[in-house]
């Protein structure tokens, strides 16, 4: 892509409204715009990487073996009426009346509507295990939305359901997420920690939470150091395999939210290895047996020809709230510094001098690169270069190279590293082969 071709609205200041760095960073950075309190617009370069994240969610829901669907925004109230959670929920829920006045809402989740779509077609306990998601907009009128899109009120959220004949099944369900979750996040480059959690609104006797330690964190949580260096299950795992040894793993070492924290177990943990400290919640796994298919009738004939509720359980990642925790673990004082896996382009290709002879090297730089898939996102405006360079730094793209008249001389340009700084003199070809 070309600068000057792009839509990149860099802020010179950095925004008093911003509290938290990922919020200042993502409005300097031109990748976020607020319209109203809590609902954003998602600028080209904040787009990309919202993208990047929600594909590698795909990915490992995927090869979990959940099955994509879309569900709509707006839901019927009728349907919260039958679990009975319409009133229950209170003032977070945006409730909305049609022209023809009826009760509408714009959905804060779905375990609802899931279950209706269930209820309508799995009659029978062949059809399980069943496990259904879509990455949606969700809506939930937070009181004091802040920290951008952090906590937003317009929000995109990965949720899955998932559909067993009984606990036993529903417990390998859960597993099965809990697995995914630790590869879904570890792709991205952070270190998510599963926490025995509080089910809240949503329900249930089982929940984690999957918390990225960070400064900025809303959460406090407490944990025994152990945890930081356990093995995220790879690409090959078996997913019909019993999960349980890596479950037991993950959930021996002491990991609490303070809702969850218990002063005496966590005494347990020698000295040296209590760690406190604050963290973002990134995804929410529970487990709720029956609570919505009991009230809504989302039954299937057992093997004895016997009508059960079936048991489910969901699990969310916040999609949105992911860039806000990637930044917060991912920046310096030049800006972001982002992992290749989720990063807007791979390279910032910047041209020193345009209308110079840097002009041809750039090109073939550009069309040789991306030639190999390798995104560019190429500063040919003509601009002073310390703009240039102070911008390339401030959105964080994983490499630069720089080609200017002087370095041409040498028949050299330079290629910069961001997360560590390191600057080598290379050949245009030699640049392109270490990049590709
Ligand atoms: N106001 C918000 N802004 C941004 N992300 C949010 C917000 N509220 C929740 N999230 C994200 O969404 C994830 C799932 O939300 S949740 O309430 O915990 N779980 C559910 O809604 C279940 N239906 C999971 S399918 C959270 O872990 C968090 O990462």
């Amino acid at each position: 892509m070309r600068l000057s071709r792009y839509f990149l609205p860099i802020l010179k200041e950095t925004p008093k409204e911003a509290e938290i760095v990922s919020h200042r960073l993502m409005l300097r950075a031109g990748m976020l715009r607020q319209q109203s309190a809590g609902i954003y617009a998602w600028l080209p370069l904040g787009y990309r990487v919202l993208m990047k994240i929600q594909k590698i969610v795909e990915e490992e829901q995927n090869r979990a073996g959940v099955v994509e669907l879309l569900m709509p925004t707006i839901q019927s109230a009728d349907l919260w009426r039958e679990s009975g959670r319409y009133e229950a929920y209170g003032k977070e829920m945006l409730r909305i009346t049609d022209r023809h006045e009826r009760d509408m809402l714009y959905g804060p989740t779905n375990e609802e509507m899931i279950t209706d779509i269930f209820r309508s077609y799995v009659r029978s306990y062949k059809d399980l295990p069943l496990n259904l998601y879509h990455i949606q907009w969700k809506f939930r009128d937070e009181v004091r939305p802040r920290f951008g899109v952090m906590r937003g009120r317009e929000f995109l959220m990965k949720d899955a359901y998932s559909f067993d004949l009984d606990q036993e099944a529903a417990r390998h369900a859960y597993n099965r997420m809990f697995v995914a979750y630790l590869r879904t996040f570890a792709r991205m480059g952070l270190k998510a920690i599963p926490m025995k959690a509080d089910t809240g609104p949503i329900g249930g006797d089982l929940s984690h939470e999957f918390i990225i330690l960070a400064s900025t964190g809303e959460s406090e949580v407490f944990l025994d150091k152990d945890i930081l260096d356990l093995p995220v299950p790879g690409e090959d795992t078996d997913f019909d395999a019993d999960l349980s040894p890596i479950i037991k793993s993950w959930t021996t070492p002491y990991a609490a939210t303070d809702e969850m924290h218990d002063p005496e177990a966590f005494g347990a943990v020698g000295e040296d290895k209590q760690v406190s400290a604050r963290g973002i919640e990134v995804g929410h796994i529970f487990y709720f047996g029956t609570k919505y298919s009991e009230p809504m009738g989302a039954t299937v004939t057992n093997s004895d020809g016997v009508e059960v509720p079936v048991h489910m359980g969901s699990y969310g990642v916040g999609v949105s709230r992911l860039l806000a925790a990637l930044i917060e673990a991912n920046h310096d004082d030049d800006g972001i510094i982002w992992p290749v896996s989720v990063a807007p382009f791979h390279v910032g290709l910047i041209n020193m001098k345009p209308g110079s002879e840097a002009d041809g090297a750039c090109n073939a730089l550009y069309e040789k690169l991306e030639a190999a898939g390798v995104e560019v996102l190429y500063d040919d405006r003509d601009t002073r270069a310390g703009a240039k360079f102070a911008s390339m730094d401030l959105i964080g793209l994983p490499y630069q190279v720089i080609v200017g008249p002087r370095g041409l001389k040498n028949g050299e340009v330079e290629v910069k590293n961001r997360a560590t700084g390191e600057r080598q003199m290379l050949s245009p070809e030699a640049a392109a082969e270490a990049l590709i």
